[in-house]
């Protein structure tokens, strides 16, 4: 799965062949309107308001209390973007508008709008800030509680659709009684791998911050005392001897330098059982020159300007594990999410 520009007939492919499409305006003036269109409309609660059924533009402005020619607009192009459909003067959100957008869906990324349009969108203004220095944001360190909570609803809306995928592909023992879920947030990981294996209990190791955020998410999952909190810091902590058939790092090694993800891996190993397997789950940096990949090139600059620290290759992850005394056991790209990797290793 890519996000490409693509020509709708053959002489548009022959315009792009010949080099005539002006692929930067549509990258520089086209798409950072895409992304602010959805994500006000989301804040705006447009989706929500479509969401019993047909709505004509007049009944919408009415209902959210909006400018009618901006909303026009606004709905124009979400109608463009697959959002909406439009017929007999009347907007319809579309099956994939209706299975992502909407706030109680299962699946849905609701979540991750209102934190990127009322956290991160001002984040973006740090990015020449960042080229010249290096130094990211460290957005852990300066959160406030409302930004901790739309932090954590937004983790569990990125993951909504992995969680699924990693419970039933991520390769871990079948007899497994005990987790460690190393800044596992909302716990949908834990989860998906407690509803598979019966035995299993997991502790999920987060900053004081993000449990008070992400505990009443985890309790949305129902697994009762099968999934516990541990808070404390994944870099000064202990995570025991011995103590686990399962070790989850996902989504934090790209928040850690290489030097803290070796340290974070040793421990893990230390704590591992013999058979035990550490599966580090992220999205992969695409070495400079492969195969282009937007969304790797894309979270690895991103996770620079938040964290300082970026996307690693699979290579580079793999070398910790060994590092620490790990065997490489398996990689495993995901179906349902381009560029994310599950890179497993045992003990
Ligand atoms: C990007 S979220 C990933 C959440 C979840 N694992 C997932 O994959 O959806 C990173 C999580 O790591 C936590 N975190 C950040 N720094 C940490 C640290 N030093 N020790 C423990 N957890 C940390 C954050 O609070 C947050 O919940």
């Amino acid at each position: 799965m890519q996000l490409t520009i693509s020509p709708e007939n053959p002489l548009e492919w022959l315009a792009l062949r010949a080099n005539l499409a002006p692929i930067p305006l549509l990258h520089v003036q086209i798409m950072p309107v895409l992304a602010k269109a959805v994500l006000e409309a989301a804040d705006k609660g447009i989706f929500e308001a479509v969401k019993e059924g047909r709505k004509t533009l007049d009944e919408l402005t009415t209902t959210l209390h909006l400018n009618r020619k901006a909303l026009g607009e606004l709905m124009g192009l979400l109608t463009a973007m697959g959002y909406f459909t439009y017929k007999n003067n009347q907007f319809s959100l579309t099956r994939m508008a209706r299975r992502f957008t909407l706030k109680d869906d299962p699946f849905s990324v609701y979540g991750m709008m209102i934190f990127n349009n009322r956290v991160v969108w001002d984040w973006m203004n740090q990015l020449g800030n960042y080229l010249q220095t290096g130094e990211g944001i460290q957005y852990h360190d300066s959160l406030s509680t409302e930004q901790w909570q739309y932090y954590q609803e937004a983790m569990v809306a990125a993951s909504s659709t992995e969680a699924r995928e990693f419970g039933r592909r991520a390769p871990v023992p079948k007899g497994a009684t005990s987790m460690l879920d190393i800044g596992g947030s909302h716990g949908q990981h834990s989860a998906a791998l407690c509803r598979k294996l019966p035995a299993l209990t997991s502790i999920i190791l987060d900053l004081p911050p993000a449990i008070e955020q992400a505990a009443p998410l985890l309790a949305r999952q129902g697994m009762g005392n099968r999934i516990t909190y541990r808070p404390g810091n994944a870099l000064t902590d202990d995570f025991g001897e011995s103590a686990f058939d399962i070790v989850l790092l996902s989504s934090l090694a790209h928040h850690f330098t290489p030097e803290q993800n070796q340290l974070v891996t040793d421990k893990v190993a230390r704590a591992l059982r013999p058979g035990g397997v550490f599966i580090v789950n992220e999205f992969i940096r695409p070495e400079l020159g492969a195969k282009p990949d937007l969304i790797g090139s894309s979270t690895d600059l991103f996770y620079g300007l938040s964290s300082t620290a970026g996307n690693y290759s699979v290579t580079e992850i793999q070398q910790w594990q060994q590092t620490a005394g790990l065997k490489a056991h398996k990689v495993i790209s995901y179906r349902t999410m381009p560029g994310r990797v599950m890179v497993a290793a045992k003990k």
